[in-house]
């Protein structure tokens, strides 16, 4: 189970602030998932092409089972990430971005303006999170239910989550013949 966490900064990536988002990816990564995973960790300037090139690298050559990007999805005019995703994923999950800003609207009116995506290109299921190192536990916390069963639907690796922190979903199988 190969888990990529790219964050997407100028400055970040720059060196003129510290990434704080991608550690705070990395550590709710270890608190969370109970089983056995690698994590990889990128860390880019905002902008189409590093988005895109960077995203395809950990699909198609690295074969990342799930990839989080921190990032660039605001509406000031570098926040690309959103395009460079739909250069990337085959299919979007757009319910991702839905319980997303649901739950951040909760945290801020602001939530309204990030235009988060998810989806999957081959086995990987891609899903961004903002930006901002504050938002990344509320978001993960929000969504991972959903991860492991939506890996298993896309034939990628096997994630199981501490209950205690986030219970993972996976529907019952069902007894039709
Ligand atoms: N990876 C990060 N690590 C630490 N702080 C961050 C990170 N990403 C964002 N922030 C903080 O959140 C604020 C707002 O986030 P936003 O994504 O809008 O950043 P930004 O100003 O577009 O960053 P940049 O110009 O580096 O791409 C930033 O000004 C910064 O203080
Ligand atoms: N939970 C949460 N979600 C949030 C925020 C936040 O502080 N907390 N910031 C919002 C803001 S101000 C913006 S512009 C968008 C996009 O942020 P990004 O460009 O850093 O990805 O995420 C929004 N979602």
């Amino acid at each position: 189970m190969l888990i990529a966490v790219v964050t997407i900064s100028d400055r970040a990536s720059r060196g003129q602030y510290e990434d704080l988002s991608g550690p705070a990816v990395e550590a709710w990564l270890r608190e969370t998932v109970v089983t056995p995973f690698e994590i990889v960790r990128r860390t880019i300037p905002d902008g189409v092409e590093p988005v895109r090139d960077t995203l395809l690298a950990l699909c198609d050559e690295e074969h990342a089972d799930l990839i989080l990007t921190t990032g660039g999805t605001g509406p000031a005019p570098r926040d690309e990430t959103p395009e460079a995703m739909r250069e990337v994923v085959t299919r979007e999950l757009p319910g991702f971005g839905e319980q997303l800003r649901r739950a951040s609207l909760e945290q801020t009116p602001t939530a309204i303006l990030s235009r988060q995506l998810a989806g999957t290109r081959g086995k990987t299921l891609l899903i961004n999170l903002p930006g901002k190192p504050g938002s990344i536990r509320f978001s993960l916390d929000a969504v991972f239910a959903a991860v492991p069963y939506c890996l298993d639907l896309i034939g990628a690796g096997w994630i199981d989550t501490d209950p205690a922190r986030v219970r993972a979903f996976r529907p019952a199988p069902s007894s039709s013949s």
